[in-house]
């Protein structure tokens, strides 16, 4: 007998109002204003609703297909109870406030357009201005394409290349681009991939010795991760592994990855996209949650319930690149109202809005736009609070009491001469003076049009805060980066075997085929033209799969790597260093086996033991030498066009090595033959097999003469008698070293230089 918890009639979910008709209809323009004072909204009105219907049933042994999907949706539902209920009390840390001001912020492409056959620049955020506040869930919102995205990839510093315009982090003048700025926010991407083989346990510990470093104690991290996962409801899914949570699962992790450092702001891009109403509900109610510790929230989302919208504090919409909106959720409503915009009664505001956006209730959005300025410019004057007067205060009673104030004094916020006489302080006589102080004192900053990606002003304040989140944490070293790195790929390594083994048993197969297909060449004069095919066959084979291994994986690792470097896990040196360390022995492994079978059974073996190493050697760094192309091309193509751009340098290199003599090619053409590792390490290879004072091969009774008797022969024919192992040594060397270097020096601008 099982006792189980049943949740009847009222499905949590309904009551969340996810997306949708439900949902506009639950909750509408008219009757917002009374939902909130009945303090029923969003995530309190689910959990109400889902708690006082509960009750208990008993199920039988034999149970039927819908009744254990019911079974399942009645213990989602009372997870998603427990889950509202832990969220409404959860205990987030702390955070000191961080407020992000930014005024006149524009963000320009550039590309190439082939119509035109020139370059064109294309506008795609026209000056924006807007805050995000401490303490406060703001939505960015807006129609498909009209720069959601944008906004937020540029004022998480993810973009910084073709931003220009002035942003202030507390009101400190900050650039996006610097380390600062990035060391106080975390950014979840929509699709953010969460290395499927790693356990939640295992990726929040790798996590938190990244971020953490090594001063705190294992017992410690490990209880704040359990701590953060509890908060998140992920506490009964420690040991799974990543790959096999739900969406909102996945979802809830990645926010879980960047609490452990606690970040003060949290950027998401479209975090309740694909979830369900009840896990979209939860979603935005942990944001709301963290949000309320102090933390600044920005998440773009698309047509949210009227719940869920509610549940934001703020709104910026973003149409075409401007804002037809800012504030209060609540002030929503009001505001296009004042624009002959009545939202009606029992429709979604955030679907009206949207409406209104896409142009489909005939206002001219250009008014719109203005309106929503002059809205932005009345709050910003009214949102003076105390600390700011005080701020203004300490910092005026120097400038009136006569003592000059240096250049770089900190930026004061915009204040009008009523609410200056409003605070006692100012006598009459002074309040004109202050008034020209403090714009004397804004002027520079707010007029000047400054790029971001240059720092403009030396950070005040800032470091003077008494504010641990902003102290940089002190991450893991170089070293124990390296060998996090290095763990976790060895982890996935044995959890995804199949791969691996796969590319050594298509080595040890090939290496059978290509042994039988020229078995027993390798000693014989009459067979030296068949050896040189199982030569150059060889390099060929391994070239490819060494370049191909890594041209189709190594996109995949970028995405991984964007998302975890951007948020500060580790530096590019340790991961490169940490997958060059894997990559290169495996190759090599793979290679040896290939070379030690069919070398067995081509007879190649039968000469002395220094050939084959040699030719071990040069097939080795062939492969590597294509690997390391392989990285490169995989780093700076995208996929589509690497699998076939790949193919085509290796068969471009491949033919300068076989057949072709030097004199035959072009002048043109010269340098690829000198460049070509292909080319190395064939001849390389026909030089340790053929070369290097080789005695007469054996020449069969049966037949009367063997041309190639002397191998000395054979490689004046083929016009490589003059190779030197250590040119063909020292070529591959350089190529696998320089192609690594362009590799890091191609990732570290896309990771930097977007
Ligand atoms: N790198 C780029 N090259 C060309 N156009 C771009 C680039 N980045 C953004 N855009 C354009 O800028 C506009 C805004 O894109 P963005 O992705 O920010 O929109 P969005 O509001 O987030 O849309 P959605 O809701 O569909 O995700 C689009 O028209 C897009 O085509």
């Amino acid at each position: 007998m099982t006792l189980l918890p049943d949740i009847k009639a009222t499905d949590a979910a309904t009551c969340c109002g996810g997306g949708g008709d439900a949902s506009s209809s639950a909750h509408s323009c008219g009757d917002s204003l009374k939902e909130q004072q009945n303090g029923c909204l969003g995530i309190n009105c689910c959990s109400l609703a889902a708690g006082s219907e509960t009750s208990i049933s008993e199920s039988g042994s034999s149970v039927s297909a819908t009744s254990v999907a019911k079974v399942n949706n009645n213990l989602n539902a009372f997870r998603l109870h427990n889950y509202h209920e832990a969220i409404a009390h959860a205990n987030f840390a702390q955070c000191d406030p961080v407020d992000i001001e930014f005024s006149n912020v524009r963000y320009e492409i550039r590309k190439f357009s082939f119509p035109e056959r020139k370059f064109v620049t294309k506008e795609i955020l026209h000056g924006l201005q807007g805050n995000f506040r401490s303490g406060e869930l703001t939505a960015i919102m807006g129609p498909s394409g009209a720069g959601k995205s944008t906004l937020l990839n540029v004022m998480s510093g993810f973009c910084t290349t073709g931003v220009t315009g002035n942003i202030r982090v507390n009101g400190n003048p900050m650039a996006t681009s610097s380390d600062r700025f990035r060391q106080l926010s975390c950014y979840i991407h929509q699709d953010d991939l969460l290395r499927p083989q790693l356990m939640v346990s295992e990726i929040m510990l790798m996590a938190a010795h990244l971020k953490l470093g090594f001063d705190m104690k294992k017992a410690d991290k490990l209880a704040l991760i359990k701590h953060i996962l509890s908060l998140l409801g992920l506490d009964h899914r420690y040991n799974v592994l990543t790959g096999k949570l739900s969406g909102g699962q996945k979802k809830r992790l990645a926010i879980a990855l960047e609490l452990i450092s606690n970040p003060p702001v949290l950027y998401l891009d479209e975090p309740t996209t694909g979830l369900d109403s009840s896990s979209c509900s939860s979603c935005v109610a942990l944001l709301k949650k963290l949000a309320s510790q102090g933390h600044t929230i920005v998440c773009t989302i698309h047509q949210p319930s009227a719940l869920i919208f509610e549940m934001f504090d703020k709104l910026y919409t973003v149409v075409d690149g401007h804002c037809m909106y800012q504030g209060r959720v609540k002030e929503l409503v009001p505001f296009l109202a004042d624009q002959q915009l009545v939202c009606p009664s029992y429709h979604n505001p955030a679907d009206f809005m949207l409406e209104v956006a896409v142009g489909e209730h005939q206002c001219d959005l250009n008014n719109l736009i203005e309106a929503a300025n002059t809205k932005y410019y009345a709050d910003a004057k009214g949102q003076l609070n105390t600390a700011d007067m005080s701020h203004i205060i300490t910092t005026l009673k120097d400038a009136i009491g006569g003592k000059q104030r240096s250049a770089s004094s900190e930026a004061l916020p915009e204040v009008s001469l009523d609410q200056l006489s409003s605070y006692s302080y100012f006598k009459p006589a002074q309040q004109e003076l202050a008034l020209d102080e403090i714009r004397a004192l804004n002027a520079p900053i707010d007029t000047a049009e400054q790029p971001l990606a240059n720092e403009t002003a030396p950070v005040k304040g800032l470091a003077n805060q008494p504010n641990e989140q902003l102290k940089p944490v002190v991450p893991a070293s170089f070293l124990m980066q390296y060998l996090l790195l290095m763990k976790l790929i060895l982890i996935c390594a044995r959890r995804n075997y199949f791969l691996l083994l796969a590319r050594i048993f298509s080595h040890v197969f090939i290496g059978i085929i290509f042994g039988y297909l020229y078995m027993n060449v390798g000693n014989s004069a009459t067979s030296v033209l068949g050896n040189y095919v199982y030569l150059y066959g060889s390099i060929l084979l391994l070239v490819y799969t060494g370049k191909m291994a890594v041209v189709l994986t190594f996109p995949l690792h970028i995405h991984m790597l964007t998302r975890e470097h951007f948020n500060r896990w580790y530096k590019l040196g340790p991961y490169f260093l940490s997958l060059i360390s894997f990559e290169i022995p495996f190759q090599s492994l793979c290679t040896a086996l290939y070379i030690m079978i069919s070398v067995h059974l081509t007879d190649n073996d039968s000469v002395d033991a220094f050939r084959i190493c040699y030719f071990m050697l040069l097939a080795i760094l062939a492969s590597l030498s294509a690997q390391a192309w392989g990285f490169f091309v995989g780093a700076t193509l995208p996929t589509k066009l690497a699998v076939f751009l790949g193919p085509i340098l290796a068969v471009m290199f491949s033919v300068f090595g076989f057949c072709t003599r030097y004199i035959d090619i072009t002048p043109l053409f010269r340098w690829m033959w000198h460049l070509s590792y292909f080319r190395a390490g064939f001849h390389g290879a026909l030089n340790a097999i053929y070369g290097m004072d080789r005695p007469f091969l054996e020449c069969p009774d049966s037949v009367m003469y063997c041309h190639f008797r002397s191998p000395k022969v054979f490689l004046k024919y083929m016009m490589i008698s003059d190779v030197h192992m250590s040119d063909c040594i020292l070529l591959m060397a350089i190529v696998i070293g320089v192609m690594h270097l362009l590799t890091v020096v191609t990732l570290w601008r896309k990771l930097n230089k977007r």
